[in-house]
C-alpha cells in the first residue's frame, strides 16, 4: 500500500501556547483512519495544520509523497484533498441542490459538475429528493448529509472528517459511518477524528490517540481497544 498523508514530527500551536509537540501519523492510501483523544488533546489542530489554516512550528506533512505545507486551500483540493468541518457549515437559505453546486465549484478542473451531482445523489439518494427544499430546514442528519455530499462533490481522493458524527442520534450516526465506509470503498481515503470511539474504530483499520499534543499509541484499530490504557481512558476501564 501506499502511503497517502504522512504527518511526521509535527508541532504547533496559538501564539506562545505550544498545542502539538510531536505529531506522526501514517495513512495508507484507500485506508479508514480514525484520530481519537480527549478534549484539548489537539485533533482539529492536526486538520488545520494539514490544511494550512494555522502553520506548524516544526514538522512535515506530505500527501501523495510531496510535501503539502503551506499549499492554499485551493491547491490541497486540486490534489485532491478534501476537508468537512466539524461545525454546522450548510447554507441555511440555500436549497440542498444550490449547497451541493457550491461544492462543485471549487472542484479541481475537469471535474464535471452535473455528472459529480448525479453521482453524490445516487450516494445520498434522499438528498436527491430533497434537492429544492431550503438546506436550514433540514434535520440535523440530513444537514450533515449535505455537507458530506457537498464535501465529495469535489472528487476528492482523500477526505479529512472533523466529527463527522457530532450532535447526531445513534440511529443517524450509524447512518453517517456507513456512509463513510461506502465512500470508502469508492476509493477515498478517509481521516476521521471521532469522539464516538467504539463505533468509529469498528469502521477503521487504523486507530492513532493524541493525547497532549503528542501520539500516544497507534494500531489496527481492532486491535487499540485491547490496551488496557486506551480502554480506562475511552471505556471506563
Ligand atoms: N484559536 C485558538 N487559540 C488559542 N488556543 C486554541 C485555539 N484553538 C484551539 N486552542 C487550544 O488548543 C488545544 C487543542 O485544541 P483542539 O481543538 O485541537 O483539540 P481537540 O483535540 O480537537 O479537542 P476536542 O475533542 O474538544 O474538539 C486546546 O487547549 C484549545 O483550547
Amino acid at each position: 500500500m501506499n502511503s497517502m498523508l504522512h504527518v511526521d514530527g509535527l508541532h504547533a500551536g496559538y501564539g506562545k501556547a505550544l498545542v502539538l509537540n510531536g505529531v506522526d501519523i501514517e495513512v495508507e492510501e484507500g485506508a479508514i483512519v480514525c484520530l481519537i483523544g480527549p478534549n484539548g488533546a489537539g485533533k482539529s489542530t492536526v486538520f488545520r495544520c494539514i490544511y494550512n489554516l494555522l502553520s506548524p512550528s516544526r514538522g512535515s506533512i506530505t500527501f501523495k509523497g510531496e510535501e503539502i505545507t503551506g499549499l492554499s486551500q485551493r491547491e490541497l483540493l486540486d490534489r485532491g484533498l478534501g476537508y468537512m468541518l466539524q461545525r454546522d457549515a450548510v447554507f441555511p437559505e440555500m436549497t440542498v441542490r444550490e449547497n451541493l453546486e457550491l461544492g462543485g465549484y471549487t472542484a479541481p478542473d475537469g471535474v464535471d459538475t452535473d455528472d459529480r451531482l448525479a453521482e453524490v445523489y445516487d450516494l445520498f439518494p434522499k438528498l436527491s429528493t430533497r434537492e429544492s427544499q431550503q438546506a436550514g430546514t433540514l434535520s440535523g442528519g440530513e444537514r450533515q448529509m449535505v455537507e458530506f455530499a457537498r464535501g465529495l462533490m469535489q472528487d476528492p481522493d482523500m477526505l479529512l472528517l472533523d466529527e463527522p458524527s457530532a450532535g447526531l442520534s445513534p440511529k443517524n450516526i450509524d447512518t453517517v459511518f456507513e456512509k463513510v465506509l461506502e465512500i470508502n470503498e469508492l476509493g477515498v481515503t478517509i481521516l476521521m477524528i471521532e469522539q464516538n470511539v467504539n463505533t468509529a474504530l469498528d469502521y477503521a483499520d487504523r486507530g492513532y490517540v493524541l493525547e497532549n499534543g503528542q501520539t500516544r499509541f497507534d494500531g489496527p484499530a481492532e486491535t487499540l481497544l485491547d490496551q488496557p490504557e486506551i480502554r480506562d481512558a475511552y471505556l471506563g476501564g
